[in-house]
C-alpha cells in the first residue's frame, strides 16, 4: 500500500515505512477493535505488528491489574471476557507512552472522558499522526455543540476522521459478519487506509465523505435507543417500536442537517444510520436499561441501573439526551423535536416512561408537521 500524504512514517534505510497504531481506550468495543487491528497489522506490511491499547488502569477483584492481566492473557477479563485480542496487542496504563510512538491514533473510549484525555494529550503526540475517532457521543460547550472528532482535531491538532456502524461490540468478536462506515473529509487516502486496518471478512468497511453525517448518526441513535428501551419496558410491542424508530430517525436527520447543512440524506442509509439505528434499538445496552428504567416506573436512576446492569461499561444515550435537549434549548428547536425532547425529560423524572407515546402539551405529537427543510 502507497503511504499516506501528510504522515511521515518511522523509516529505516532497509525497510518500507510502516505505520504505528494505538488505541486509546480499552472497554467493550476498544478491546474488539484492538482485535481487528491486531489482526490486520499482522497480515498487512505497511503496518508494525505490535498495537499498543491504552488502558484506563484499574484494580480487579483479585488484587490484580487490569493491565497486567490482559499482558498475561491476552484478554481484557472485565470488558470482553473470553477473547484472546491477539498476541501483539500490548496493554499501556501509561498514555503518554502509549501515543508516544504512534502516527495512527484509534480514539475509543466513552465520549465523557475524551475532554480530560485530550488536555493530557496536548504535546504529546507526533506531529505527523493522524486519528479516528469510534466514540458515539458529543459535547456541548458555551460555544455551542462540538463532536468528539472536532475536540480531537482541535485539541491535538490532526485530521480526524469517524468510523460508526451497526456494531454491537460482543457480536462482531464472535466474527459475526456485519459492516461499518469511515466518515472522512478531504483526503480520501486517508480514510482508505483507516479502511484497510479495519476490514476482515466478517468486517465490512467502507468509506463515506461525510464526516459530520456520520457521526451524528452514531451520536443520536443512543437517544432513539433509550426510547426503545421505555417501549419495550411498557411491553408495547413492535408496532410502537417501529413507530418510535421512524421517528426518531427523522429527528435524527433534521437535527444533523440544521446543524450541519452539509450532511447528505445518502448518509442515513449506510451502516452508521438505519443499520445502527435499528441493531442498537434492538439489542443495545441503552435499551436495555431504559427498558429496566421504564419496567421500574421511573423509580430507580439510570446510574444505578448503569453500575448493576453493565459492570463498569457505560451508557452514552443519557447524557447525549442532555446534551442535545441543551442544544435545542438554546437554539429555540425543542418543539420541533418531540422525541429527543420528551426522552430526556423522562431520563430526568420530569415525565414517567409512558409519556414517551401519550399525546399531551408537554408530550409527543406524533406524527410532527414542522416546516422545515430538514424535516423534507
Ligand atoms: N460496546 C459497543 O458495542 C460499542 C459499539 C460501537 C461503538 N461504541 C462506542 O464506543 C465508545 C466506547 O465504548 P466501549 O464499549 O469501548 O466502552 P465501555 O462502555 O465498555 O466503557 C468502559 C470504559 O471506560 C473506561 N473508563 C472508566 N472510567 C474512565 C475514566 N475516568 N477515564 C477514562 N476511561 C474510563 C473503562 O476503563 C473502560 O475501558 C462509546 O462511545 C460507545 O458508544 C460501543
Ligand atoms: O450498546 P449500545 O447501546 O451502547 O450500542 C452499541 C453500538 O453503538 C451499536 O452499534
Amino acid at each position: 500500500m502507497a503511504p499516506v500524504n501528510n504522515i511521515v512514517q518511522i523509516n529505516n534505510n532497509d525497510h518500507p515505512p510502516k505505520y504505528k497504531v494505538t488505541i486509546v481506550g480499552s472497554g467493550n468495543w476498544g478491546s474488539v477493535a484492538s482485535k481487528l487491528i491486531a489482526s490486520n497489522t499482522l497480515k498487512l506490511s505497511s503496518f508494525h505488528d505490535e498495537v499498543k491499547m491504552w488502558v484506563f488502569e484499574e484494580t480487579l477483584p483479585s488484587g490484580e491489574k487490569l493491565t497486567d492481566v490482559i499482558n498475561q492473557t491476552n484478554e481484557n477479563v472485565k470488558y470482553l471476557p473470553g477473547i484472546k485480542l491477539g498476541h501483539n496487542v500490548v496493554a499501556d496504563p501509561d498514555l503518554e507512552n502509549a501515543v508516544r510512538d504512534a502516527n495512527m491514533l484509534v480514539f475509543v473510549t466513552p465520549h465523557q472522558f475524551m475532554e480530560g484525555i485530550c488536555k493530557k494529550l496536548i504535546g504529546k503526540i507526533r506531529s505527523d499522526a493522524q486519528a479516528i475517532s469510534l466514540i458515539k457521543g458529543m459535547e456541548v460547550k458555551k460555544e455551542g455543540p462540538c463532536m468528539i472528532s472536532t475536540l480531537i482535531s482541535q485539541q491535538l491538532g490532526v485530521n480526524c476522521c469517524v468510523l460508526m456502524g451497526a456494531n454491537i461490540a460482543n457480536e462482531i468478536a464472535v466474527e459475526k459478519f456485519s459492516e461499518a462506515t469511515v466518515g472522512f473529509r478531504g483526503n480520501r487516502e486517508i480514510a482508505e487506509n483507516w479502511v484497510q486496518l479495519f476490514s476482515t471478512p466478517y468486517f465490512m468497511v467502507s468509506a463515506c465523505q461525510d464526516v459530520e453525517g456520520v457521526e451524528l448518526c452514531g451520536t443520536l441513535k443512543n437517544i432513539v435507543a433509550i426510547a426503545a428501551g421505555f417501549v419495550d419496558g411498557l411491553d408495547m410491542g413492535n408496532n410502537t417500536k417501529a413507530a418510535i424508530m421512524r421517528i426518531g430517525l427523522r429527528e435524527m436527520k433534521a437535527f444533523s442537517k440544521l446543524l450541519f447543512s452539509s450532511v447528505k440524506d445518502s448518509t442515513f442509509f449506510e451502516s452508521c444510520g438505519v443499520a445502527d439505528l435499528i441493531t442498537t434499538c434492538l439489542g443495545g445496552r441503552n435499551r436495555k436499561c431504559a427498558e429496566a428504567f421504564a419496567k421500574n416506573g421511573g423509580k430507580r436512576s439510570f446510574d444505578e441501573l448503569e453500575a448493576e446492569m453493565l459492570q463498569g461499561q457505560k451508557l452514552q444515550g443519557v447524557s447525549t439526551a442532555k446534551e442535545v435537549y441543551e442544544v435545542l434549548k438554546h437554539k429555540g428547536w425543542l418543539e420541533m423535536f418531540p422525541l429527543f425532547t420528551t426522552v430526556h425529560e423522562i431520563c430526568t423524572g420530569r415525565l414517567p416512561p409512558t409519556a414517551i407515546v401519550e399525546y399531551s402539551e408537554h408530550a409527543p405529537k406524533f406524527p410532527i408537521a414542522v416546516n422545515s427543510d430538514a424535516f423534507q
